[in-house]
């Protein structure tokens, strides 16, 4: 099965950008790897960044390895896959996984709900792989610090139970090596939201039961047309997308539709947000949402579906929307390979857990509080209630902006919430939407033209978080938080889950506010009566 990229009806503009770069060279530039397309400013970075284009190919070395994991962990028993990771480091995964319909649990989350649900779930016959390409990332190293008490606590060698996923000479290896884990070791040549073909997407989807042989097959099919000037499926993307920015339509509204392939946009939105968002500039990704609604917004089926789409087998996808990005990329001006204001959020939390050592937090005092929702920040007017604020938060989108619904929250609770007896499908799922914040994103969409986004803190943060900073300074923040009735602790570190989740929060928090944008934290003193109040309020705006 082949990839098709098709563009619905193709505006002048396109055709004239394609023809620019292919007079250019840059199809053929790209396809061979070469590290001058995004400026003499980029080039050192993209020189190190560009392994994604072989991958089709240099990942088959790994077969034979991974081929002896799986077999290792089905003669244990080991029949509960747990990937630690963020970003890149779990997004391709969790798609691969859906896609085949093999379970894998992915923590990427530092939600200490979350956290317990994973480890109370058959912790004796799970397998646990940490993957972190740079090896530092804290929410990474947590879950590898509670996991190895928690193993120990079972009586269970972690050794037994940890597969380490990371690049060479990281200090994730270091430890893995210290702690006599198996170690499979990246491609370094490759940037995490790029690395779906890498070890990164493979170990994971492989121990959990994914045919990864068969997306590379499905990614090397594409390989040859990446280099072509007509019929070249990357190019057409990235042409698409670079276009539809300089028009003014830089929200990209991702649409599954009619596919067998289950969560890809989760995945683009990464791989988009976090390359192109920045200097300004960028392009939003909007998944979740049903049709593109405004003059600065474009609609991308993935699957069959007419308008504009892209229909192809998953490995092949995967390739395809990271060459259209790069090429996106060259078209925008920018690096598409750095993510310059991740760190920003990052260093305050850090700052915030060792200024407080053992005292509460810098949360501030409540403007507002609304029955279980206490309101912090700023918005404009004198608002009285919820409702009111959240009616001042859509009324600051600014033209051609967008409100961003970031969630510090367990993200399966409302599943829980929606486990009722014998009750039929149709009644689960409403009674699932009811439970579920992720349910507000299309309660405000409904009250606004403006593009509405929602992410998972942190999860986000190493998605969209990049372009809410540093791309077009036009966004809108509402952040969510929740108290922690039972909290985790990280062995071996001061904080705990819950600690570091709400100190992850206000470092965010204070990124955003120092860029003068709108932003709010609003704070459920208690979960499930908060997130009910919260979208009975946002239903009646
Ligand atoms: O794989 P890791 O080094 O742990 O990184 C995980 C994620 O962290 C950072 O936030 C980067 O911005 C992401 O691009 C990356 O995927």
């Amino acid at each position: 099965m082949t990839i098709e990229v098709t563009l619905g009806q193709e505006p002048e503009a396109v055709r004239a950008l394609r023809e620019k770069l292919v007079a250019e060279g840059v199809p053929a530039a790209l396809a061979a790897g070469d590290p001058g397309l995004w400026g003499p400013e980029a080039r050192a970075e993209a020189a190190t960044r560009l392994g994604w284009l072989n991958l089709p190919l240099t990942s088959r070395e790994l077969l034979p390895e991974i081929t002896k994991l799986v077999e290792m962990a089905r003669a244990e028993g080991l029949d509960h896959i747990v990937l630690a990771g963020m970003g890149g480091s779990s997004l391709a995964p969790e798609v691969i996984c859906a896609t085949e319909d093999v379970p894998l649990t992915v923590l990427d989350t530092t939600d200490p709900g979350q956290v317990r649900r994973a480890l109370n779930d058959r912790l004796d016959r799970t397998l646990v792989v940490v993957a972190s390409k740079s090896g530092g990332t804290i929410e990474t190293d947590s879950h590898r610090r509670i996991y190895e008490k928690a193993f120990r606590d079972a009586g269970i060698d972690p050794a037994d139970r940890i597969v380490v996923v990371t690049d060479p000479g990281s200090p994730l290896e270091q430890t893995a090596i210290d702690s006599g884990y198996q170690v499979v070791l990246a491609d370094p040549n490759v940037g995490g939201r790029y690395s779906a073909l890498s070890a990164f997407g493979l170990v994971p989807s492989a121990l959990a039961g994914a045919d990864v042989g068969r997306l590379l097959d499905d990614a090397a099919a594409v390989v040859r047309r990446l280099a072509e000037n007509d019929g070249n499926p990357g190019l057409d993307l990235g042409v698409l997308l670079g276009a539809e920015a300089l028009a003014g339509r830089d929200k990209l509204v991702l649409r599954d539709s009619m596919t067998d392939i289950n969560g890809l946009p989760d995945w683009i939105e990464q791989l988009i947000a976090e390359s192109t968002g920045k200097s300004g500039k960028g392009i939003l990704p909007v998944v979740g949402a049903e049709a593109a609604e405004a003059d600065d917004q474009f609609l991308v089926h993935i699957g069959p579906d007419g308008g504009t789409s892209v229909d192809g087998p998953l490995g092949a996808q995967f390739l395809v929307w990271e060459y259209a990005t790069a090429i996106a990329g060259r078209v925008l001006g920018i690096d598409p390979f750095n993510q310059p204001n991740v760190a920003e959020s990052k260093e305050n939390t850090t700052r915030i857990l060792q200024e407080a050592g053992d005292g509460p937090l810098p949360t501030g005092t409540p403007f507002l509080t609304d029955g279980p929702v206490e309101i912090y920040g700023d918005v404009p007017g004198d608002p009285k209630n919820l409702a009111d604020v959240l009616t001042a938060l859509l009324r600051a989108i600014p033209e051609r902006g967008y409100l961003a619904i970031m969630a510090y929250l367990d993200r399966e609770a409302a599943f829980d919430a929606a486990r009722v007896g014998d009750a039929s499908f149709e009644e689960l799922t409403e009674a699932w939407a009811a439970a579920d914040p992720a349910t507000l994103r299309a309660l405000l969409d409904y009250r606004t033209d403006h593009a509405v986004t929602f992410g998972w803190g942190p999860r986000f943060l190493h998605s969209t978080g990049q372009f809410h900073k540093g791309g077009p300074q036009s966004g809108v923040f509402l952040q969510i938080t929740g108290a922690v009735t039972e909290d985790v602790e990280v062995p071996g570190k001061p904080y705990t889950l819950g600690r570091l989740q709400l100190a992850q929060a206000l470092g965010d928090f204070g990124a955003l506010a120092s860029r003068g944008r709108p932003a709010v934290r609003l704070h459920l003193t208690d979960r499930v009566a908060g997130v009910k109040h919260l979208l009975s309020v946002a239903e009646e705006l």
